[in-house]
């Protein structure tokens, strides 16, 4: 009320004497007016676009919000990156290409496969890496070389997405690193391939791995007999890292504890290196992936 007051007078002050109505009604029809317009248009774009255009502007607000940092810094056409990753997206669900296109679809086995670490950002490096169009990547881990060996290469390629003659097939599977009969499978299925391995500080990673393994155990409720078969300590849980890391007597590492085995680099990586050229193996580093991401991804290019 009282700015309407003070913009009667406004008026009357001006010397106009005709406006007796309250200017922010006309505000407020200014705004209304301005609604219907931008509804009108977004509504004309969604009709002519159809359902594609609601996906893709989804899809720009996903990739600003959560992976836009990967790009930050990076030397090349950030806006290009974008839409080749929608692309590259589609294309791994096969329903953006035309019919010749669909004809080149097939899946192949991976050329490049992320070994590990666990816990080190695996996940990450993976979706930074997607986003590149020439690459697409398995959504899930197969787990080939180490549980599934025995279901044969054409199962293995079962669990690739679909792919165009030029894209190269990535997978990872972080336990490959730690598993010993691993190494020789991978060098059995392709001599020439290219491994990458990420790392990160071996103490932070034990206890990433350590609090992964407590939520497991202790949240599925199948696992209550080996949550039990764990369960050493009087408080009735997992047990700190410490208790778990420990020996109680000695006060020495516990080497066998998974998370610390799984964080002794060098022994796995040697293993690796006795089938494999150095020059064959990319050593990321996670702790960077997460502060400088365009740093790291740049080395895969
Ligand atoms: N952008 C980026 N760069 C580097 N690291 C990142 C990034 N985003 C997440 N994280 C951290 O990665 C940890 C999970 O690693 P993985 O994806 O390898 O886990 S898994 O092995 O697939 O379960 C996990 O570590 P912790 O938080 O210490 O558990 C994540 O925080």
């Amino acid at each position: 009320m009282a700015f309407c007051h003070r913009s009667q007078m406004f008026d009357q002050s001006l010397g106009s004497g005709q406006s007796k109505r309250c200017p922010k009604l006309s505000r407020y029809k200014l705004l209304s007016l301005a609604l219907t317009i931008l509804a009108f248009c977004v509504l004309t774009l969604v009709s002519v676009s159809g359902p594609q255009t609601i996906k893709t502007i989804t899809r720009i607000s996903v990739f600003v919000n959560i992976e836009g940092a990967a790009l930050k810094g990076v030397n090349t056409n950030a806006d290009k990156r974008v839409t080749t990753s929608q692309a590259n997206h589609d294309l791994q669900h096969g329903d953006q290409l035309g019919s010749s296109q669909e004809d080149d679809l097939q899946k192949n086995l991976p050329s490049v496969i992320v070994i590990g670490a666990r816990k080190a950002g695996t996940g990450a490096l993976l979706r930074f890496i997607n986003l590149h169009p020439w690459v697409v990547t398995s959504r899930s881990e197969p787990h080939y070389f180490d549980r599934s060996y025995w279901q044969g290469l054409d199962w293995y390629r079962s669990r690739m997405p679909p792919s165009l003659p030029h894209q190269v097939t990535m997978e990872k599977t972080p336990n490959y690193f730690v598993d010993r009969s691993v190494p020789e499978r991978v060098h059995n299925f392709n001599s020439s391939i290219k491994l990458i391995l990420i790392v990160r500080n071996p103490i932070d990673r034990a206890v990433s791995d350590y609090v992964q393994l407590k939520v497991d155990l202790e949240s599925v409720v199948c696992m209550y007999v080996i949550y039990k078969f764990y369960k050493h300590n009087t408080s009735g849980t997992y047990g700190s890292f410490e208790e778990r890391a420990l020996d109680k007597c000695t006060g020495r590492i516990i080497k066998s504890y998974d998370p610390i085995k799984r964080s002794l680099y060098s022994r796995h990586l040697d293993r690796w290196l006795t089938y494999f050229n150095k020059s064959q193996i990319l050593i990321l580093n996670g702790e960077n992936l997460k502060v400088k991401p365009w740093e790291e991804m740049l080395k895969v290019s």
